[in-house]
């Protein structure tokens, strides 16, 4: 193995150091302490234990976390109500609204409802639109915290060439955005893409976001290139026994095919301990950053793009 591993867990865990540090001064200072408020809808266990992980994350770094656990057929009109109620409260500075919803619900009405200024998924069309036209927006969190450990491993990205695999614009294509903002010449792949191997054999920088488990192998990597895995896939894993219960154990996998890659990269993020905690530190962050820019005051350095 030749490639050098890419801690996202460590880093997260600096990241996450840098909110408590700037939260304690909003406290001390001013008297003020950023809320994140979470909405799941239904009770899919892999988002609840998702959604506990935040909560807990959220407190530790001092912020206040308000958890809304409605049942999995919640009225529209109800979930819309609640939004705006948290659009509304002066102490809710970042709202989070679980994906996916329940397919009774219309997820683009439903992210759009979100004030803009508090939508720390970056996931409103006018974040969307801001962060396309170059202007200071809320980032979503998983693509900010791939291009942060980009930028601390490569320090500039001018120039580089970059594939994106996966279009959906939680992922693929905010990413695209950002390589696209630090001076990339960006490629993004899909499943439409003819020869994909072809295509992300001339990437310096690869970012795997297709939910696909371990679909890119080592033959699709550049020698020395750079592989960020997004793909969070829970497969079963027989060679761990099987539960309690009689059920097989399982393991989580990346979209990319670890030790194949890592024999012909010059970086790559782990699955896990790669991009999911960093996901998780942009989206204290983004709240923090909220919260700055809902009370006038400077924002935290190095945070935001
Ligand atoms: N670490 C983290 O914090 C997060 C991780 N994830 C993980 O990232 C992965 C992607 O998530 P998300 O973007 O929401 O997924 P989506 O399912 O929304 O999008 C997947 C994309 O991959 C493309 N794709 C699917 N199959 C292929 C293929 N065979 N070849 C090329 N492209 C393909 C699709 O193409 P097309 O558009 O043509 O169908 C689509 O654009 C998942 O594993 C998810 O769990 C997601 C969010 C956060
Ligand atoms: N509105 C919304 N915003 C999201 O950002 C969002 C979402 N909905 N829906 C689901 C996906 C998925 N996602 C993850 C974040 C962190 C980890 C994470 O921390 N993973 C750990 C492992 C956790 C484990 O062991 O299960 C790791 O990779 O090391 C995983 C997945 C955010 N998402």
């Amino acid at each position: 193995m030749t490639a050098q591993i890419i801690d996202g867990k460590a880093f997260a865990a600096t990241v996450r150091g840098q909110v408590a540090d700037h939260v304690a001064r909003l406290k001390s200072d001013h008297g003020i302490t950023p809320g994140l408020a979470v909405v799941l809808v239904g009770e899919d266990p892999a988002s609840q234990v998702y959604v506990r992980s935040k909560g807990k994350m959220t407190v530790e770094v001092g912020m206040t976390s308000y958890e809304h656990k409605l049942d999995v057929d919640t009225d529209e009109a109800d979930l819309l109500a609640l939004i705006d109620r948290l659009n509304a409260d002066p102490a809710v500075h970042g709202i989070l609204v679980q994906l996916p919803l329940p397919g009774h619900l219309d997820e683009a009405l439903v992210i759009n409802a979100i004030d803009p200024a508090k939508d720390v998924d970056g996931f409103h069309i006018s974040n969307v639109g801001l962060l396309a036209t170059g202007q200071k927006a809320m980032v979503p969190c998983t693509p900010l915290g791939c291009l942060m450990m980009l930028r601390e491993h490569h320090g500039s990205l001018s120039g580089m060439t970059a594939v994106v695999v996966g279009r959906s614009n939680i992922v693929g294509k905010p990413m695209a955005q950002l390589l696209l903002g630090d001076s990339c010449t960006v490629t993004i792949a899909h499943s439409r893409t003819k020869d994909i191997q072809e295509v992300t054999r001339r990437a310096d920088i690869v970012v795997a976001a297709v939910g696909r488990p371990e679909m890119v192998t080592g033959d699709w990597i550049k020698p020395g290139a750079t592989v960020i895995d997004v793909g969070i896939n829970r497969i079963d894993a027989p060679e761990k026994g099987t539960n309690a219960d009689g059920s097989v154990k399982t393991r989580l996998v990346g979209d990319c095919h670890f030790d194949s890659c890592a024999e012909v990269a010059g970086a790559i993020t782990p699955v896990p301990g790669g991009v999911g905690p960093m996901t998780i530190a942009c989206l204290l962050a983004n709240t923090l950053t909220a919260c700055c820019r809902a009370n006038g005051l400077a924002e935290p350095e190095g945070l935001t793009v």
